[in-house]
């Protein structure tokens, strides 16, 4: 490698890592007041970061799929706005968390629905950071319930998640291969309270 391109080679890094560090402080700040669901009630941040590392470990290294995978709750549980996540972070990581976000102007139910339709037709990078997405809450749904959730409705959620991962499918077989792990993990725990009762 010549002096030019490794100059410019660690300039591209300083830039990645500086956008990095930008979007996790920015989304630390917009979730600061926000907690996981769960008894453990642990700071809300845990969960993008931990989407974040899901997509590292199953080596997805783009600087915009990580950045946005960081933000990617931002838009729809915070007061961030797609303009200023656009200002701050530019087109391309705006619209794959515009992409990722749910519309919670509309009902509940249309907002589940619409994940299920849409899965198939959105972009890779954003197919990446929803199955990342989904295996982190469900992981965590087997570990822990949320407050307040009756098992129907983590029957539910796991029935609808299905439905969305399998319209996710073809972008990553690693996390592919996790997810299915855990919809394993759920049908066996299901099978065994059923011959528990039985
Ligand atoms: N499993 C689990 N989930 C928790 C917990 N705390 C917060 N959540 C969030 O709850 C959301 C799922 O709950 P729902 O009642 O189905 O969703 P809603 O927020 O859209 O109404 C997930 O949002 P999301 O990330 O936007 O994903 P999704 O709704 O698109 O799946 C998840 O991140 C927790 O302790 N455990
Ligand atoms: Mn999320």
């Amino acid at each position: 490698m010549d002096k030019t391109s490794k100059a410019d080679g660690q300039q591209e890094t300083a830039q990645s890592v500086a956008l990095l560090v930008r979007a996790m402080d920015y989304s630390a700040e917009k979730h600061k007041d926000q907690r996981r669901k769960n008894s453990n009630k642990h700071p809300y941040i845990n969960h993008p970061v931990r989407v974040a590392r899901r997509l590292i470990d199953a080596e997805i290294n783009d600087v915009s799929i990580i950045a946005a995978a960081l933000l990617h709750d931002t838009v729809e549980d915070t007061d961030a706005t797609k303009e200023e996540i656009k200002n701050l972070f530019g087109a391309e990581i705006a619209s794959i968390v515009d992409e990722v976000s749910d519309d919670k102007t509309l009902p509940k139910e249309v907002r589940k629905q619409l994940q299920i339709q849409h899965a198939p037709s959105i972009s890779p990078q954003a197919k990446a950071i929803k199955l990342a997405d989904k295996l982190d809450n469900l992981t965590e749904l087997l570990e822990k319930t949320p407050i307040g959730w009756e098992p129907e409705r983590v029957e539910q959620y796991f029935d609808w998640a299905k439905a969305v991962v399998d319209g996710l499918r073809g972008v990553n077989p690693a996390l592919e291969q996790q997810l299915d792990e855990v919809f394993a993990k759920k049908a066996d725990a299901a099978r065994k309270a059923c011959s528990s009762v039985a």
